[in-house]
C-alpha cells in the first residue's frame, strides 16, 4: 500500500487558491469537520475512545472520511489532534467526555528532563499510516490535510493540563522562566517540523500550524514567543519541502499585520477580524486567506420566525463579498460546534459553491 503511487487528485480548488491562482468555484471546509456534531463519528465513538480511533490507521481513516461522503466540502483533514505530540514525548493525555483532553500530570519546571524526544516521530507513525490509508481511500476526490499545534499552543495544554480560560500557569513560564519556555518552544519546534515533514512525506497535501492559544499573548510576548517559532518552522519545513503549500491560521488581530511575512501560503482568521482588515490589503498581498465565519452562525432553530437558512446564505455571501474573491479558501473562524445540525453545516457549504466568481 505504502508504495503505490497515490491517486490523482481531481479536486484541486484548494491548492490552487493557495498557490494564488483561480478556481471554477470558491473553495470550503471546515475545521472539526469530522467531529461530534455528526451521528456518524458519535456511532464510531460509541466503541473507540478519541485517541484509540487516532491510532488506527483504519479508524482514523473512516472517521476522515464521514464528512466526505456526507457534503461537497474541498478537503479532508486527516483525524488526529495537536495532543498526540505531546504523547509520543511520553505524556499522558486522557480525553474525558464533556471536558475535552486531561493531562493527569502536567508539565513542570522538574519534569521537563524527562520528555522524550528519541524516537518521537517512530512513535507518531500512525498518523503517517493513516494518512497515506486515507489518500488512497479517498482515490483523488479532494486533497487530504496534515495538522499540527504550533510551540506554544501546544506548551500551553501541556503545563496547563487541559484547556483552560486564561493560560495563566503557561503564560506563568513566559514571565517568570523565560530560558525553560524558549528551550521547551525549541524542543517543540523542532519535533513539530520533523512531525509535519513526516506527514507530508506519507501523503499529507496541504499541512496547516494550529496556534489557537496565540489569542492570549500580547504583542510583546507574540513578537518574542509566538512568531518567531511560526515563521522558524515555515522556514526550515519550507527549505526541506519546497514545493510543499503550508498553512497557519493565526485567531488573533496582532498577527494581520505579519501576514506577508509569516512564511506560509495562507492564514486563517477568526470572525473577530473584519474582512476590511485585511481586504484593503488583497489586491497586493501575497497570501490566501482562509476564514472565517463564526460557527455560531449555523446555529439555525428551525422553530425561528425568521428563516435560518436564508440568513445563512445571505451572511456567507455577505462574508464573501467583503473577502473578495480573490485568495479566499471559505471556512469557519473555529472549529464547527457538536451542537450544530449537519443541515446547516450542508446549507454553508453549498451556499459557498453557489457564488459566482
Ligand atoms: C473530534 C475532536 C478532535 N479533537 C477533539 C475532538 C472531540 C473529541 C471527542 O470525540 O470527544 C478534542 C479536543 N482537542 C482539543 C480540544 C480543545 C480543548 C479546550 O481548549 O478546551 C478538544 C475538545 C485541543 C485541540 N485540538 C485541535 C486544536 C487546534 C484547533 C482549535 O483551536 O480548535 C486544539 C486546541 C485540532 C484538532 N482536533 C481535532 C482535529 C481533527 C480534524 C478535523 O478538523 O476534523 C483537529 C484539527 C479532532
Amino acid at each position: 500500500m505504502q508504495n503505490k503511487p497515490f491517486p490523482k487528485l481531481v479536486n484541486d480548488r484548494i491548492i490552487k487558491v493557495a498557490k494564488g491562482e483561480t478556481p471554477d468555484k470558491l473553495p470550503v471546509w471546515v475545521m472539526r469537520q469530522a467531529g461530534r456534531y455528526l451521528p456518524e463519528y458519535q456511532e464510531l465513538r460509541k466503541n473507540n475512545s478519541f485517541f484509540d480511533i487516532c491510532q488506527n490507521p483504519e479508524l482514523a481513516c473512516e472517521a476522515t472520511l464521514i464528512p466526505i461522503r456526507r457534503f461537497k466540502v474541498d478537503a479532508a483533514i486527516i483525524f488526529s489532534d495537536i495532543l498526540v505530540v505531546p504523547q509520543a514525548l511520553g505524556m499522558k493525555v486522557k480525553m474525558v467526555p464533556g471536558v475535552g483532553p486531561v493531562f493527569p500530570d502536567p508539565l513542570t519546571l522538574e519534569s521537563m528532563t524527562q520528555l522524550n524526544l528519541d524516537g518521537a516521530i517512530s512513535r507518531l507513525q500512525y498518523v503517517g499510516d493513516a494518512i497515506s490509508l486515507t489518500r488512497h481511500r479517498l482515490n483523488g476526490a479532494v486533497p487530504l490535510f496534515g495538522f499540527s499545534g504550533a510551540p506554544w499552543t501546544v506548551m500551553c495544554y501541556m503545563i496547563e493540563g487541559g484547556g483552560s480560560k486564561t493560560m495563566s500557569k503557561a503564560k506563568k513560564w513566559l514571565y517568570c522562566h523565560p530560558d525553560a519556555a524558549t528551550q521547551l518552544m525549541d524542543l517543540l519546534a523542532e519535533v513539530i517540523t520533523d512531525y509535519l515533514l513526516m506527514q507530508i512525506k506519507s501523503g499529507a497535501q496541504i499541512v496547516q500550524v494550529f496556534d489557537s492559544c496565540v489569542e492570549h499573548l500580547d504583542r510583546e510576548l507574540y513578537s518574542k514567543y509566538g512568531l518567531p517559532q511560526l515563521k522558524r518552522i515555515a522556514s526550515n519545513l519550507k527549505q526541506q519541502m519546497e514545493a510543499s503549500k503550508i498553512e497557519v491560521p493565526l485567531g488573533a488581530h496582532i498577527c494581520v499585520d505579519e501576514l506577508d511575512s509569516l512564511g506560509y501560503d495562507v492564514v486563517g482568521i477568526d470572525w473577530t477580524i473584519s474582512p476590511s482588515r485585511v481586504g484593503a490589503r488583497v489586491g497586493d498581498r501575497d497570501v490566501t486567506i482562509q476564514g472565517n465565519l463564526d460557527p455560531c452562525a449555523l446555529y439555525a432553530p428551525k422553530e425561528k420566525l425568521i428563516a435560518p437558512k436564508e440568513k445563512l446564505i445571505e451572511m456567507v455571501e455577505r462574508m464573501i463579498a467583503d473577502f473578495g474573491t480573490r485568495r479566499l479558501i471559505v471556512n469557519l473562524g473555529h472549529g464547527v460546534y457538536p451542537d450544530t445540525d449537519p443541515e446547516a453545516f450542508k446549507t454553508f457549504v453549498d451556499a459557498v459553491h453557489a457564488v459566482r466568481l
